[in-house]
């Protein structure tokens, strides 16, 4: 038998944890996998409880819940020593990086991905003193994301994130950029967000990085510079396609690291949530975690 940790939001999603914990422990120990569990009480918790899990040397952890919860236990973990493999069950509202991965929604496909114990190593991305393992952001377009209260994303879903895009498009407007990489002064301009993809699955457009890759050492930027309603609908339908980066008003490239500065005060987005403010400097960990997913 292994043995796992299994750490779950109960307010994830439409809270289908509470209804399905007891069928999930049976199907892992079935499988061979004797997990205990943490249902998270709060903000931080499921970080407390991913690096107390690591401590205590369990054979695998599960994260069950929403990007947010991921996000939480990723950074439980990153920087131990010998870490274990992270199984995932994609159980939120929005669950960009099990799609990346190609995890299973389904609580019963996710669980046998885990006991099949096939696995493979991810990059981790590093936003100054915290990581993500999907997505950092900034600009008054990502921040409706942590604007949505849990409650209405409970009742709601997904809806709940484009109603509020709906209300938030009449007060966009852009911020002050400077991004440099590889210690370069790349660009300074206006623009109405920027994107560091370590996936190609975003906000629940599958094609925004349509060439991001998770184990290839390097993120896809991807920044939209200032524009009105009406080219932020086009640039939208195009990257829709997958065709907006070659867009003039996009600008997109790779790198491994860089940094982001603003004259304004502008809030980090990490994997849809709250992650400080600018300046930031990110970096890759290449290879840094490993997941149970099938191998692309
Ligand atoms: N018991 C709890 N009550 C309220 N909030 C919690 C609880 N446990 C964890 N949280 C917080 O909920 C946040 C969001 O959770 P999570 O990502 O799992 O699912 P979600 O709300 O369905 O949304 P999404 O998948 O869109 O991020 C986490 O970052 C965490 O801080």
């Amino acid at each position: 038998m292994k043995t796992a940790r299994l750490i779950y939001n109960p307010t994830s999603g439409r809270e289908e944890m509470r209804r399905r914990l007891a069928d999930i422990l049976d199907r892992l120990d079935q499988g061979g996998i004797e997990a205990t569990t943490h249902a998270t009480t709060g903000e931080g918790d499921a970080t407390a409880a991913a690096a107390d899990a690591v401590n205590r040397g369990y054979d695998l952890i599960i994260a069950a819940g929403g990007d947010g919860t991921l996000n939480e236990v990723v950074n439980g973990m990153a920087e131990k020593p010998n870490l274990p493999p992270l199984g995932v069950l994609p159980l939120g509202t929005t669950n960009d990086f099990a799609r990346a991965m190609g995890i299973p929604k389904h609580w019963e496909e996710s669980c046998d991905l885990i006991i099949q114990q096939q696995s493979r190593l991810i990059d981790l991305g590093k936003a100054n003193d915290r990581y993500f393992i999907n997505i950092a952001g900034g600009g008054t377009l990502t921040e409706l994301t942590y604007e949505v209260p849990s409650r209405l994303k409970t009742m709601m879903g997904q809806l709940a994130y484009y109603l509020k895009g709906i209300e938030k498009m009449a007060s966009l407007s852009p911020t002050e950029l400077v991004i440099r990489a590889s210690g370069q002064e790349l660009i300074h301009d206006e623009f109405m967000l920027f994107l560091i993809a370590n996936t190609n699955s975003v906000g629940g457009f599958e094609k925004l990085a349509p060439d991001a890759r998770i184990d290839d050492g390097l993120f896809d930027v991807i920044a939209l510079k200032k524009c009105n309603l009406a080219e932020l609908i086009r640039l939208v339908t195009l990257a829709l396609r997958g065709e907006h980066l070659q867009d003039k008003k996009v600008v997109y490239f790779r790198t491994n690291e860089m940094e982001v500065t603003s004259p304004g005060h502008v809030q980090l987005n990490l994997d849809g949530e709250l992650g400080g403010t600018l300046p930031g400097h990110f970096r890759i960990l290449p290879q840094h975690l490993r997941i149970f997913a099938q191998n692309t």
